[in-house]
């Protein structure tokens, strides 16, 4: 996939609004692959719902989402399975680990999907990351901090196009928020794939092409 393209979207809970202002909503935006967007907004301005419109989570909008000529609203269960195996990887701002798995089951339960990374190349990450000693914790006795240094990883081990980062170093010291932005634009580049970050306000420092206010 080489783009996704928001044509007219606006969820159906802002359809009322009659001041919104937004680069994003009632627009047309192209994310292309290959490049890295920042999309900043006040809470609650759906920073979330614009990640799941993109994965497919939720559809209550008007306006398309497309990705190349394809209309996603056209998509069935299987595709949007595949999409998220190997075209869209997302980190969600929840982080919807499983809490009663470790660390590192709940890294392989994503990775076993495509075997993408080597347990040595994970081992690798959770090191850089200050969490090599966590491997074998359960998740629900880990801080969100740590947690969310998990779920980067996760994001990490699946072949995608677009790599969906909502608000991924909202509990991370200045440190392991760099490490954790080279080690994901790394990979990034890697796949020659987009990357789009969303934020309240602390943002990974990163050289955005696009900033865009939603
Ligand atoms: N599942 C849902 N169905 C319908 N409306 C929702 C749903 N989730 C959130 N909303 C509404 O959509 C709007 C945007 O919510 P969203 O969670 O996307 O904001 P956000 O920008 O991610 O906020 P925050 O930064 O506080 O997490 C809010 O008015 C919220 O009440």
């Amino acid at each position: 996939m080489q783009t996704i393209n928001l044509t007219s979207v606006l969820p159906q809970v802002f359809q009322q609004s009659k001041d919104l202002k937004s680069e994003i909503w009632k627009q047309n935006v192209k994310f292309e692959r290959g490049h890295l967007y920042l999309v900043e907004a006040e809470s609650g301005k759906g920073k979330s719902t614009f990640c799941s419109y993109i994965v497919g989570y939720r559809h209550d909008y008007s306006g398309t989402v497309m990705f190349d000529d394809r209309d996603t609203k056209t998509f069935k269960v299987k595709d949007w399975v595949e999409m998220r195996q190997q075209h869209i990887s997302h980190l969600f701002q929840e982080l919807r680990l499983f809490p009663e798995l470790t660390a590192w089951e709940n890294v392989q339960i994503k990775n076993k999907l495509t075997n993408f990374k080597d347990d040595a190349t994970i081992r690798q990450w959770f090191d850089m990351l200050g969490i090599g000693d966590k491997l074998d914790a359960k998740i629900g006795r880990m801080s969100f901090g740590q947690q969310q240094r998990v779920a980067m990883i996760r994001a990490l081990v699946q072949p995608f196009d677009f790599l969906l980062a909502d608000e991924p170093i909202s509990h991370l010291d200045d440190n392991n928020s760099r490490i954790m932005a080279d080690i994901m634009m790394t990979e990034a580049k890697a796949q020659g794939a987009g990357v789009v970050v969303t934020s309240i306000g602390k943002h990974m420092d990163l050289n955005y092409e696009k900033t865009l206010l939603l």
